[in-house]
């Protein structure tokens, strides 16, 4: 049977919440262009809802987001012990996203209170890795700029604010890909919403996914710190067969249209903080891969730039990947829930057939009697 391969191209479910369907981007119906000039918690709020929120609706949504960013004494008790170990920070959160759902008072929390307290769990990471201590969140900023506060312990410039609630809106969710449809999975068995983020966590984190990110700027440092020729580079790695990443997407077979908005902010931030020598070696690798491989630049290529830009360690990257991504993840274990169907595919065999087990058993272990 000729099955395509990691089910490619197959529509497994409908959703409500956002469509790749001609390679555009949409959330809930809107342009993802439009909505990148929003905040974040309008777009959470569109995700969760399907619906903008009224003045008075995002205020009281803002509110209770940003209010939510502290994290219970255990998860911080446990924190301070799990984030001390010189892990990656992508597994520090897989423990600690599971950790946030053992503590009694946050085990029965909704949708609002899980997703302000993953940014933090995600910030006091850092926090607590730099020995520094947690910042409060600031009751009059918005939850991305309390979010890159947080992160870097320093409030952000309204530009770099601005610049980092579009980032997070383009992270925020992308339909059935495979965090994301992992989490759907474990949700349709009914279970917690702490199961299925821990699950989406795990999917997130291989590099081909929303690991590629970290694995970007590896690069890009890799031919900064040796002055090496970048297509040299990308050649002796194609002829190697290894994958080049940030390039190349499942859906987007002519570009990602975040791509673009996220290659701008890049260009921006790398002239005002001096990493143009980043920004140049990607247009260049860019161009080479456009015209040896027809492979655009997906949503992870660019958004490494932005955040080295912005002060952001390398391994940071996934995890704030997956701090945006949290919005869409609980959005669609939501919708699931709704629909109360267990996901449950099945496969075609193509192990040995009709073997007889009391006849092999005997030749097996003849020898050994
Ligand atoms: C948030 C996200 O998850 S976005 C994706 C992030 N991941 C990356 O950036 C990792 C690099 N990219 C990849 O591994 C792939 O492009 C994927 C996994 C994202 C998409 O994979 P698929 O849709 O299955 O495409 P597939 O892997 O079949 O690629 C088709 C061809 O392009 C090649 N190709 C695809 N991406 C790349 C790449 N980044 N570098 C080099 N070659 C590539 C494949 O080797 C394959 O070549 P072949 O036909 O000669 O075997
Ligand atoms: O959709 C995918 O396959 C990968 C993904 O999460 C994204 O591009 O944001």
């Amino acid at each position: 049977m000729d099955l395509p391969k990691g089910l490619a191209g197959v529509i497994v479910d409908e959703t409500e919440i956002s469509s790749t369907a001609g390679g555009k981007l949409i959330y809930s119906g809107y342009p993802i262009a439009e909505l990148a000039d929003s905040t974040y918690e309008e777009v959470v709020f569109l995700l969760w809802h399907s619906r903008l929120p009224m003045k008075a609706e995002l205020e009281a949504f803002r509110k209770e987001l940003v209010s939510e960013m502290v994290l219970p004494s255990e998860s911080t008790r446990l924190l301070l012990y799990v984030a001390k170990e010189p892990q990656h920070p992508m597994s520090i959160l897989r423990t600690a996203t599971s950790l946030l759902g053992t503590t009694n008072n946050v085990k029965q929390d909704e949708p609002p209170k899980i997703l302000a307290k993953m940014l933090t769990l995600i910030a006091s990471i850092v926090r607590i890795r730099q020995g520094e201590p947690m910042k409060e969140p600031d009751p009059k900023l918005g939850v991305a700029d309390n979010f890159l506060y947080m992160l870097t312990g320093k409030k952000p410039t309204l530009e770099h604010a601005k610049m980092f609630n579009t980032v997070m809106i383009l992270h925020a969710d992308h339909e059935f890909n495979a965090s994301t449809f992992t989490a759907r999975v474990v949700a349709s068995t009914s279970a917690d919403y702490y199961s299925c983020l821990t699950a989406a966590v795990c999917a997130l984190k291989g590099p081909l996914h929303g690991g590629a990110n970290e694995r970007v700027f590896r690069m890009l440092e890799e031919i900064v710190d040796n002055d090496a020729d970048p297509i040299e580079y990308v050649k002796d790695r194609i002829a190697n067969k290894l994958k080049v990443m940030g390039f190349g997407h499942r859906v987007y077979k002519n570009g990602d249209p975040r791509a673009a908005i996220l290659r701008d902010i890049a260009e921006k931030l790398a002239k005002e903080t001096h990493n143009e020598k980043y920004f140049d070696v990607q247009i260049k690798i860019a161009a080479f891969m456009l015209e040896e491989k027809g492979l655009h630049p997906n949503v992870d290529y660019y958004t490494a730039l932005v955040y080295h830009c912005l002060g952001l360690e390398r391994d940071l990257f996934t995890p704030i990947f997956a701090a945006c991504r949290t919005a869409g993840w609980l959005a669609h274990v939501m919708e699931q829930r709704r629909e109360s169907c267990l996901i449950r595919p099945s496969s075609e065999y193509v192990g040995p057939k009709a073997r007889e087990y009391y006849k092999d058993h005997y030749v097996t272990t003849k020898g050994d009697i």
